[in-house]
């Protein structure tokens, strides 16, 4: 068994090289399959989704490699089959976009239900409702469902509820559809502009994406290409909030800081000074935090897999704190491990009440899901003695090595290994 042991780390000082997004990667890794030529995709996160994209890809027979320098080259000439795993599929999110990507090419796709983490509700009735517009019939198995389409026809569609998931599978559905789509309440999120990039660098006919009018003219074929994936906002942004746990400052390098622009905002409203470069954010921690109101919401506002990271800073700001979970009213899986810790937030219909400033103690916490991982290290940074964190690989869902990461900031951080230790050992009064 594996676990995580931080220790408390009073002041922090480094550098961090943001890696390629993750939500961004899951993407382009579906949309290269909708060409039948090589597309190159360099700064992939080597994380575990990632990794199940690419046994996805070859169990359907498309050819992918990794080179020397960490480029992902996918070539989809070969696939001859499209009926995925079920297990497997379901054990990620964005298997959904493997419908999107390769309906018009192939006119049928099965595909487990989408898996990834699990805040209770995560419907994608606006992707089925979405699909059905462009001509697709569905089926509903027990462990997957069957999409269909003889053809898909472009059509005008309007989103009921400001979907980034929903907004990307529909682009890549509609990209090889007859005719012109229309996506009204489109998601404006930068991981839709990149995924709209990478399409039309494949000669796709995308404009708008970044605003909430997309509009794409269907093309029949596409070719391939090279794409820099764009930096993992959502992991610069954790890091920022690393340095208000601490005394000292954080810069986070190779990031585009117009995409962190709520998150920069909030954090210097409660005290954290920012120096913006061109491409990197340096946070200074002022050693003062203040309590403040925040709503998540879809970009640009601020982003609920900000919240928790969030949520643990907010635990050492003297006052009330409210954070009101728009997007995602139950993701509150953390707050139960914070309390253990000894904060004190009191969670009601979707919105977090956060009593600080809380001396944190360092105990044994566990995990389930990527973000509340993070908040959980956070935490630990700033607890007296030391907290374990169990149920690591949700965090390896999302980060490449978030242990050498938070070291090379001075954190005191390790993970552990041991056959001698079972998971209930450490589990036993978390559960
Ligand atoms: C792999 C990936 O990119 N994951 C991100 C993506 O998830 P994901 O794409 O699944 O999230 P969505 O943007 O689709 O969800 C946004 C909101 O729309 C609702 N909704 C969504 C689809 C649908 O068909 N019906 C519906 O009602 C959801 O319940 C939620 O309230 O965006 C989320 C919101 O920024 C992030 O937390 C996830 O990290
Ligand atoms: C919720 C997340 O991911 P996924 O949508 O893949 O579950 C996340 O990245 O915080």
């Amino acid at each position: 068994m594996r676990w995580i042991n931080v220790e408390h780390t009073p002041e922090i000082k480094g550098n961090v090289t943001i890696p390629g997004s993750k939500n961004s990667s899951l993407a382009l890794l579906a949309a290269a399959l909708l060409t039948d030529e090589s597309v190159t995709l360099l700064g992939i996160p080597n994380i575990s989704d990632f990794r199940v994209i690419c046994q996805m890809e070859k169990e359907i027979g498309c050819h992918i490699t990794i080179d020397d320098a960490g480029a992902v080259h996918i070539n989809p000439n070969s696939i001859n089959h499209t009926s995925f795993d079920p297990k497997k599929s379901s054990s990620i999110r964005t298997g959904y976009y493997f419908v999107g990507a390769l309906l018009a090419k192939f006119g049928k796709v099965s595909v487990g239900y989408p898996g990834g983490d699990n805040f209770v509700s995560r419907p994608i009735d606006q992707h089925i409702k979405a699909l059905q517009m462009l001509g697709a019939t569905f089926t509903f198995h027990e462990d997957y469902y069957e999409v269909e389409a003889t053809e898909l026809r472009g059509e005008t569609i309007y989103f009921d509820k400001i979907t980034s998931g929903g907004t990307i599978n529909i682009m890549l559905a509609a990209a090889r559809a007859k005719g012109t789509t229309v996506l009204l309440n489109a998601a404006c999120d930068p991981e839709v502009s990149d995924t709209a990039i990478l399409l039309n660098k494949m000669g796709a006919k995308i404009t708008g994406a970044g605003t909430s009018t997309i509009k794409i003219v269907g093309v029949t074929h596409l070719t391939g290409c090279t794409h820099q994936v764009i930096p993992d906002r959502l992991i610069a942004g954790s890091f920022l909030m690393a340095a208000g746990l601490a005394t000292g400052s954080v810069t986070v390098n190779n990031v585009i800081p117009e995409h962190l622009g709520s998150c920069i905002s909030k954090l210097q409203e409660i005290g954290i000074a920012i120096v913006e470069g061109d491409q990197s954010i340096t946070a200074y921690a002022t050693g003062k935090l203040k309590a403040t109101r925040v709503r998540t919401g879809m970009y640009p506002g601020f982003a609920t897999d900000l919240q928790q990271p969030l949520t643990s800073l907010l635990t050492q700001a003297p006052g009330k704190s409210i954070i009101n979970e728009q997007v995602y009213p139950n993701r509150f899986n953390h707050v139960q491990q914070l309390a253990r810790m000894g904060a004190d937030i009191d969670v009601r219909n979707g919105v977090a009440f956060i009593k600080g400033k809380t001396p944190l103690k360092g105990t044994n916490v566990h995990v389930s899901d990527i973000r509340a991982g993070i908040s959980l290290i956070l935490a630990g940074i700033t607890a007296e003695g030391k907290t374990t964190i169990t149920g690591i690989e949700h965090i390896e869902r999302g980060y490449e090595d978030a242990v050498a990461a938070f070291r090379s900031i001075g954190v005191k951080i390790n993970v552990l290994e041991s056959d001698d230790v079972s998971t209930e050992d450490l589990l036993r009064d978390v559960l």
